[in-house]
């Protein structure tokens, strides 16, 4: 779960005077989520989540983070909008944390998204990416080549206890990686963790798009490859080009992908699952037993990296090349 910090209902009430949010009638935690502490806020207004930041997030990140938001949801994406303080500052502190409230999205992320809805999410990364044109702020990708050489010097001495093997496997990878990894492609603004759990639906209709705590600029192509990764594998590893076909035809209908970005997928592919692997095998190694949060599997990813590691060409992910 993800309430790391407990917040007392009179802390939270005096919270709530420096906003316009109505009375509050009631508020719980929200258990799902795993960087940061949220709870759902119900006022004599309209539903709010509350945020509070937790130790992996920078404080310095916070003002790109609540800022784009902002700018998102002004350019029309559907996305949370930050609420203001009467002293128009959109960030407070609570219970010792930055905290921030934020509009309510309605809709369920889907545990079993179909092609239809890859299309959706294709076409709405692509209006994220061009909504993020013109944002003032900046936020560099820690999690790009350093900041994975950085995560694997920390779990790689215990990395063949996962897999027999995979020290070498992955050094290879990273060197690989570091090599060849394409620079000259459009960058912008990317959300750079666009799962399905962070994705919301009405019935088959795309609803929101939230969780900008890993947003950066970096390649835009980048953060398609991510999507692949996410959306268009099935739970017995297999790639499903369906899938690929949809989530790449939806995004291109708004952001047509030059061929030298198409070119790049599979490389993009293979540092977006090397991401995810050394992100999810570093909580492995460090998270407790009997910790509440919830440990994600890292050899699923470590499955997906072998699978873009023999893509020959393009053509294979679903796109003509
Ligand atoms: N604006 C929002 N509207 C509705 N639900 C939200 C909103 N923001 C967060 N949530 C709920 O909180 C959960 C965790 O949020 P998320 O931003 O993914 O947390 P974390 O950054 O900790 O992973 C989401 O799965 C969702 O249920
Ligand atoms: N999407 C990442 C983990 C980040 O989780 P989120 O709850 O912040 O979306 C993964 O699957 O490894």
């Amino acid at each position: 779960m993800a309430v790391y910090t407990d917040i007392s209902e009179d802390d939270l009430r005096e919270f709530l005077t420096a906003y316009d949010a109505g009375e509050l009638t009631s508020y719980k935690g929200i258990a799902e989520g795993v960087e940061n502490s949220n709870f759902l806020l119900h006022t004599t207004r309209a539903p709010l989540i509350l945020t509070l930041y937790e130790k992996r997030v920078d404080r310095n990140d916070l003002p790109f983070f609540i800022g784009l938001m902002h700018h998102l949801a002004d350019r029309g994406l559907s996305c949370p909008l930050p609420l203001p303080r009467h002293d128009g500052q959109l960030l407070g502190e609570l219970s010792g944390r930055p905290a921030a409230l934020v509009s309510f999205l309605e809709g369920m992320w889907l545990r079993k998204p179909a092609a239809r809805h890859c299309r959706e999410v294709g076409r709405a990364l692509a209006e994220m990416h061009v909504a993020g044109e013109g944002f003032a702020l900046t936020r560099r990708n820690a999690l790009s080549l350093d900041g994975w050489q950085q995560l694997w010097e920390k779990s790689e001495g215990r990395a063949d206890e996962v897999e027999a093997g995979l020290q070498g496997e992955i050094r290879a990878e990273l060197e690989f990686l570091a090599a060849n990894w394409p620079k000259n492609l459009p960058a912008g603004i990317i959300h750079a963790d666009l799962f399905p759990d962070n994705v919301f639906f009405l019935g088959d209709r795309l609803s929101g798009l939230i969780d900008f705590y890993f947003a950066c600029n970096d390649l835009l192509a980048y953060d398609v490859s991510i999507c692949l990764n996410a959306w268009c594998f099935e739970k017995d590893g297999a790639y499903n080009v369906t899938k690929g076909v949809a989530l790449l035809e939806g995004y291109e209908s708004v952001r047509p992908l030059d061929e030298a970005e198409a070119a790049a997928l599979p490389i993009l592919s293979r540092g977006s699952a090397l991401r995810f692997f050394l992100t999810r095998l570093y909580d492995w190694l460090t998270t407790p037993e009997g910790a509440l949060v919830v440990k994600k599997d890292p050899l699923e990813y470590l499955r997906k990296l072998r699978f873009h590691r023999q893509i020959a060409s393009v053509a294979e992910y679903g796109r003509a090349g």
